[in-house]
């Protein structure tokens, strides 16, 4: 009271205090009550200003900083090399890159100057990078001075945004991970640094990676280096538009639900999800950190299957299971990609969930003309409802926590489109996610899947690489459902694998005029492949868990055909 009379004028106190003279108790009660809670929302709501002033503060911060370190990157780079001198070396495929660097013709710096000045330049043109990796040109000038060679000596690498390094922010698109610097490098970034490469650029995702849309409020959208107009897929969409656009020869990506295939199928680029604990996840920036029905897989992207065999090579090495002991040793197995024995694949157009468009089904017939050709005997692959199966299942096992900690991470924060619809497809309540988990049985569904394969004797199975080719920019949220292809080899924990087969001709969207719209998904697909002539159509082959190299080794076949 005393300091309410000091603080406030005497008049203005009478005048306040006049109504509360002849009020009774329960007037008093009521006042109260209505000033807590008022008082309540009110700094609940400013708090809610705050964060979010403060969180919009962050973005433009690391924006302007990374922006800053590309354009000191540009500028250190300028000249270093000439024009033709920079085009012979980006023209090298990995296998020549590695024995021209192996045999001392071109020197690591040179090879990084190359692709930093190139994947500026498909920056601009594409938005597909976070920052530059600045310590990359003493890492260059370091290995030079190392007395052995590794397997990577002087390959410069882009790394998804999730893949932590020392000195860096995963921001995974979020603000609320800015200025959160790692204060150690990934296992998986130790055994590449470790084989001899050099990690140059971290590359754009999905707002949480938990979207096939690369756009987020912090570094914006990616876009697709073969129409401009249209998305990358995601989350590694930053790595494949990169790659597509030249600016990388070796990528590593993640995928929980198809993020390395999806955009691998968007830009025609090669990737690889291996089984998961294959290769080591720790350290990495993680995200949906209590569900472990699904997991996120890491692996590498590329122009050329060598690449995806050259990546493994180096990775399953002692040191990985060293580091992280989860991982066992389980090395390369040059035996199995190199085997001439026939094999027995199956094969899908459709998966019963979502209709795939003519052009992917016509990419899985000339793989499966390829592989017959070669001696293998492909069959008819029909696992009753699989699609839908799969797609429930991968639902359910990312809704654990009905969404609870996708919303946590963008509290406050500038939410992207693709990822707010997200966040409402997973807000399931809790006893429809508990009945569903109960009707699915997802232990039995995988466990019938794989019996079987092991039943027909299948080897492995080749699919569409998803239901479309890229989207326009901003609608991959209108076709969400598309993610079944890629979502079922996650459920499964089967390596799958991802190669460019054809690109959409004409022939292929005369015949959407029959696409079945059985519903707004489907309609948004029917729209969208208007125009999408000469996109990058993908095929998936999948085998049963550990066999990665099998797998490569059928992604090989095929791409040599394909080149003949
Ligand atoms: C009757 C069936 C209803 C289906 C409802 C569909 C709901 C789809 C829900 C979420 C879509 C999530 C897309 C995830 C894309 C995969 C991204 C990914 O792999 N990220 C992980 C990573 O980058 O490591």
């Amino acid at each position: 009271m005393w300091l309410l009379q000091r603080v406030i004028p005497n008049d203005l106190l009478i005048w306040l205090a006049h109504p509360l003279q002849n009020a009774n108790n329960f007037t008093y009660c009521a006042i109260g009550l209505a000033t807590v809670l008022g008082g309540g929302i009110f700094s609940t709501l400013i708090r809610y200003v705050l964060v979010k002033r403060e969180l919009a503060q962050k973005r433009k911060e690391k924006l302007s900083k990374c922006q800053n370190a590309l354009k000191q990157l540009e500028s250190d780079v300028l000249g270093t090399l000439s024009s033709s001198e920079r085009e012979k070396i980006i023209k090298l495929d990995l296998s020549q890159l590695i024995i021209k660097l192996q045999a001392e013709e071109i020197t690591p710096s040179q090879v990084l100057s190359a692709y930093q000045s190139k994947a500026i330049e498909v920056n601009k043109q594409l938005n597909c990078l976070v920052e530059p990796i600045t310590e990359a040109s003493e890492q260059a000038k370091a290995v030079e001075q190392l007395p052995e060679k590794g397997p990577l000596y002087g390959v410069p690498i882009s790394l998804k945004d999730n893949y932590s390094l020392k000195g860096y922010d995963c921001t995974l698109g979020c603000a609320r991970f800015v200025n959160l610097p790692y204060s150690k490098d990934a296992v998986i970034v130790q055994v590449l640094k470790k084989q001899g490469a050099i990690p140059f650029v971290k590359t754009n995702v999905p707002q949480t990676m938990i979207s096939w849309e690369t756009t987020n409020p912090m570094f914006g959208m990616t876009r697709n280096p073969y129409d401009t107009t249209r998305g990358v897929g995601g989350s590694s969409g930053g790595e494949t538009a990169l790659i597509a656009g030249g600016g990388s020869i070796l990528g590593f990506g993640s995928d929980v639900g198809g993020s390395i295939r999806i955009p691998a199928n968007m830009c025609g680029v090669y990737g690889l999800k291996p089984t998961d604990m294959r290769i080591s996840n720790k350290g990495m920036a993680p995200i949906l950190k209590g569900q472990t029905c699904v997991c996120s897989s890491y692996g590498p992207l590329g122009k050329d299957v060598d690449s995806l065999v050259i990546a493994m090579k180096a990775m399953c090495v002692p040191e990985m299971s060293l580091l992280d002991p989860t991982i066992p040793y389980k090395p390369f197995n040059m035996e199995v990609f190199e085997s001439k024995r026939k094999l027995k694949i199956g094969f899908y157009l459709q998966d019963g969930f979502f209709h795939a468009v003519p052009a992917m089904e016509r990419a899985v017939l000339e793989a499966k003309q390829i592989l017959e050709s070669r001696g293998h005997e492909v069959m008819e692959w029909n696992y009753p409802n699989i699609g839908l199966k799969g797609m429930l299942t991968f639902v359910i096992s990312l809704s654990g926590d009905g969404g609870e900690e996708l919303f946590e991470l963008v509290h406050g924060d500038a939410v992207d489109s693709s990822l707010k619809n997200t966040i409402r497809l997973l807000s399931i309540p809790k006893f429809v996610r508990k009945f569903l988990g109960f009707v699915l049985n997802f232990i039995e569904f995988k466990e019938s899947v794989t019996n079987d394969w092991i039943d027909k004797g299948l080897d492995a199975v080749i699919c569409p690489g998803f239901a479309c080719p890229a989207l326009p920019l901003n609608t991959a949220l209108l076709a969400t459902g598309s993610v079944s292809y890629t979502s079922l080899y996650n459920v499964l924990n089967y390596p799958t694998g991802s190669l460019p087969v054809t690109k959409v001709i004409s022939e292929d969207n005369e015949k959407m005029k029959n696409y079945p719209v059985k519903d707004l998904w489907h309609r948004a697909v029917k729209k969208f492949m208007r125009g999408s002539e000469g996109l990058p159509v993908n095929v998936q082959v999948a085998a049963l868990p550990w066999q990665e190299e099998l797998v490569l080794r059928i992604m090989k076949e095929i791409q040599t055909d394909l080149k003949k």
